[in-house]
């Protein structure tokens, strides 16, 4: 376990040992940001006949080749309440927007064109074949797939699921996280912290990220730097039967950095340690079972930082959710660059946009990893690759935008 590993290979060690987790049933009104475990298909064709667009009369085209013509009112038709009857020659049906087109009909003409004489109507446009008529199955047809496996429904999904008939679906269980802050100088939010202490802090972004990836955080609380206190939260995790563990700080090889041997001694077989990334190097992955164990470093950057880089793609596998990787995007660099180190670097940036509306991002001065306010403040993470050359404002970069609710 000597060397730094590079950030794509250890999210693949990460990665590879995970699968989807099993389906369970969904009603549709808890089915927001749950991931699909199996396609849905159309139950139902949409529209289910030819319906009307607008509000007006339903006519076959061929009786109002040309205006004015008067025909004859057979009758009515109303979304949720159809005519029934045929349109005979020379006959118009009453009909408003949603409802079924009689047999016969083939247009509609609205009333904003037509004048109304008792039992008669004056068309004073032409119908032409088709207008203002929705055709059965505009919008989808009973068997077809519209949402694949693996799809996490959004709103709008929703409505489409809803419309295609299903009141619930099946979706990968939500992967549960639990969550262990470590450190005797820590106290919990809204607490005083005592001389030597701080508040913290890490736990509430890591709980986030996975809420944001439609996770579930089971907060283990706070362990102070004794390997009782440690082991048992580890254990509490494990009896719980979480999918990950998270732990934050005592990662690094300080004396007081307890975590790696308690997770061996917890039975969690470590893959690897440090990975060639800044911030986040003495960050650990190992597996206990089917619990996956990441074992953040304290820093608050650091935690956050590899939680968006590891966890929350391993939140998304196990969702069985296909886009697995972290979602970078192309943009120009917003000032010179000095070369880089071994370590990939994700520095805290401003993103902008210019007169082309090419993005550009702008990394902060001060990259500290202890520095939560410049992390709230980024729009995105600047990529510099491991020993990039040094590089100018204008040259290509990798970031990932840090939009809402990141
Ligand atoms: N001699 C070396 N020292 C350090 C190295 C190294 O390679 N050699 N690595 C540094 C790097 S890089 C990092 S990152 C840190 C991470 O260390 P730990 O994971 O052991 O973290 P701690 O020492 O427990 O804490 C670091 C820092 O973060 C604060 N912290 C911890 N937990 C929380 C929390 N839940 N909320 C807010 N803040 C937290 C803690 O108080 C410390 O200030 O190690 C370097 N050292
Ligand atoms: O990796 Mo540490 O996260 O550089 O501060």
């Amino acid at each position: 376990m000597s060397g730094l590993l590079p950030v794509p290979e250890a999210r693949a060690r990460i990665l590879s040992g995970l699968e989807a987790l099993p389906a369970e049933r969904v009603v549709l009104a808890d089915a927001l940001g749950r991931t699909l475990a199996a396609p849905l298909a159309a139950l139902r064709t949409q529209p289910p006949w030819d319906c009307s667009a607008m509000d007006g009369y339903a006519v076959r085209a061929a009786d109002a080749a040309s205006a004015p013509a008067r025909l004859r009112v057979v009758g009515e038709a109303a979304a949720g309440r159809g005519f029934g009857g045929r349109l005979g020659q020379a006959e118009a049906l009453r009909i408003f927007t949603g409802a079924p087109l009689p047999s016969g009909a083939d247009a509609v003409v609205i009333q904003e064109d037509a004048t109304r004489d008792g039992d008669f109507v004056v068309l004073n446009e032409a119908a032409r074949t088709g207008r203002h008529v929705r055709r059965a199955g505009l919008d989808f047809s009973e068997g077809e797939t519209l949402l694949p496996a693996g799809r996490r429904l959004g709103a709008r999904d929703l409505a489409l699921a809803a419309a295609l008939g299903h009141g619930a679906i099946d979706a990968a269980r939500r992967p549960r996280v639990a969550i262990l802050a470590t450190g005797d100088e820590l106290v919990a939010a809204g607490e005083l912290p005592g001389a030597d202490q701080i508040v913290a802090s890490n736990s509430y972004a890591i709980a986030g990220v996975v809420a944001a990836e439609g996770g579930v955080a089971v907060d283990l609380g706070i362990a102070p730097d004794e390997r009782s206190a440690i082991l048992a939260a580890i254990n509490r995790a494990i009896d719980d039967e979480v999918d990950v563990l998270v732990t934050l700080g005592g990662a690094s090889v300080g004396d007081h950095d307890l975590v790696q041997p308690l997770l061996e001694e917890a039975g969690v077989a470590l893959d690897f340690w440090r990975i060639a990334m800044r911030p986040g190097k003495p960050m650990m992955a190992g597996r206990r079972g089917g619990m996956l164990a990441l074992g953040l470093p304290g820093n608050p950057v650091s935690a956050i930082v590899c939680s968006l880089l590891f966890l929350a793609p391993a939140i998304r596998k196990l969702s069985g959710r296909p886009d697995v990787e972290p979602p970078l995007a192309p943009a120009r660099l917003g000032r010179d660059m000095p070369e880089n180190d071994q370590r990939e670097d994700y520095m805290r940036a401003a993103l902008t946009f210019d007169s082309d509306g090419i993005a550009v991002a702008t990394a902060f001065p001060r990259q500290d990893s202890s520095m939560l306010r410049p992390l709230a403040d980024a729009e995105c993470l600047l990529i510099r690759p491991a020993h990039a050359p040094a590089a100018r404002a204008g040259d290509a970069c990798s970031i990932m935008a840090l939009a809402h609710p990141l």
